[in-house]
């Protein structure tokens, strides 16, 4: 559930506005990395993978990411850097702590029947198709004109099938339940997050339950994209802006 929006006005400061109980925590596509035409066309650069192994080390336990992506998928794109850090993924479906190991819902029977039908839409229309270990997506990205037939689609399989449909930047989704606000709230139960103050960084609208977990707890949210309505508190402009910051904050 969100809390009433209102619209991000305050542009994040620099460091040393994020102070040492602070802990951080990530969305991936659209945040930490530039959106891409398709899902596996995404880049990872070695400054990333620097950038979150020296986070690793100024904010020990203290740094997670929380994703849309299943943790296959992260896995793939971030190879052992995703080992250093929790990750939830699948929107919330599926995490990985030190504490309790890969904890992950179970893939329901129905989204076979589910994903096959996306599959074969994508296929019929030149759209692309993703298969995620809890969900099946659908993406529009080169053919926007398909993007209300894409979501009825969906929206049909939703209903008939009991599944949660997700709206994403040129995607929609079929997946189990799970929310990000949710695993916010389990990743920050481990001993050594117990207390912190969270900031999640994120830019999509599954991002949002994130930013009033964030919120709630003390910490806030911050808004990687245009100003738009958000529960977030802050915002930065885009990708190249967080990793300024971050860079501010490993220099401080
Ligand atoms: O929660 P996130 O980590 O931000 O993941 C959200 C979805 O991101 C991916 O889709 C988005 O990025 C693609 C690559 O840049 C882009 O082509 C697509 O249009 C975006 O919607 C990913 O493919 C999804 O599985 C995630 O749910």
């Amino acid at each position: 559930m969100l809390a009433e929006r209102q619209p991000a006005t305050e542009v994040l400061a620099p460091p040393p506005h994020v102070r040492d109980d602070a802990s951080l925590f990530f969305d991936f596509d659209g945040t930490l990395v530039d959106l891409a035409p398709t899902p596996d066309a995404v880049v990872v650069d070695q400054g990333l993978l620097d950038q979150l192994d020296r986070l690793a080390v100024r904010f020990p336990a203290r740094v997670a990411i929380i994703s849309g992506r299943s943790i296959a998928q992260l896995d793939a794109m971030l190879g052992q850097h995703a080992r250093r850090f929790a990750v939830a993924g699948s929107h919330g479906a599926e995490r990985r702590t030190p504490e309790d190991g890969h904890v992950a819902a179970e893939r329901p029977a129905s989204l076979e029947t589910a994903a096959e039908a996306l599959r074969a839409y994508a296929e019929a229309n030149a759209l692309v198709y993703e298969a995620k270990s809890l969900g099946a997506g659908l993406h529009y990205r080169m053919a926007p004109a398909f993007e209300a037939d894409a979501v009825s689609l969906a929206e049909d399989l939703a209903r008939t099938h009991g599944l949660t449909l997700q709206r994403g930047k040129m995607m929609v989704e079929l997946r189990t339940p799970g929310d990000k606000g949710a695993a916010l709230r389990d990743l920050i139960a481990a001993p050594a997050l117990v207390g912190s103050r969270p900031f999640f960084f994120g830019d999509d609208v599954t991002d949002e339950d994130g930013f009033v977990a964030a919120h709630a707890l003390g910490g806030a949210g911050i808004l990687i994209g245009p100003e738009r309505p958000t529960a977030a508190t802050y915002r930065l402009d885009d990708v190249a802006a967080l990793r300024g910051w971050i860079a501010a904050i490993l220099e401080s």
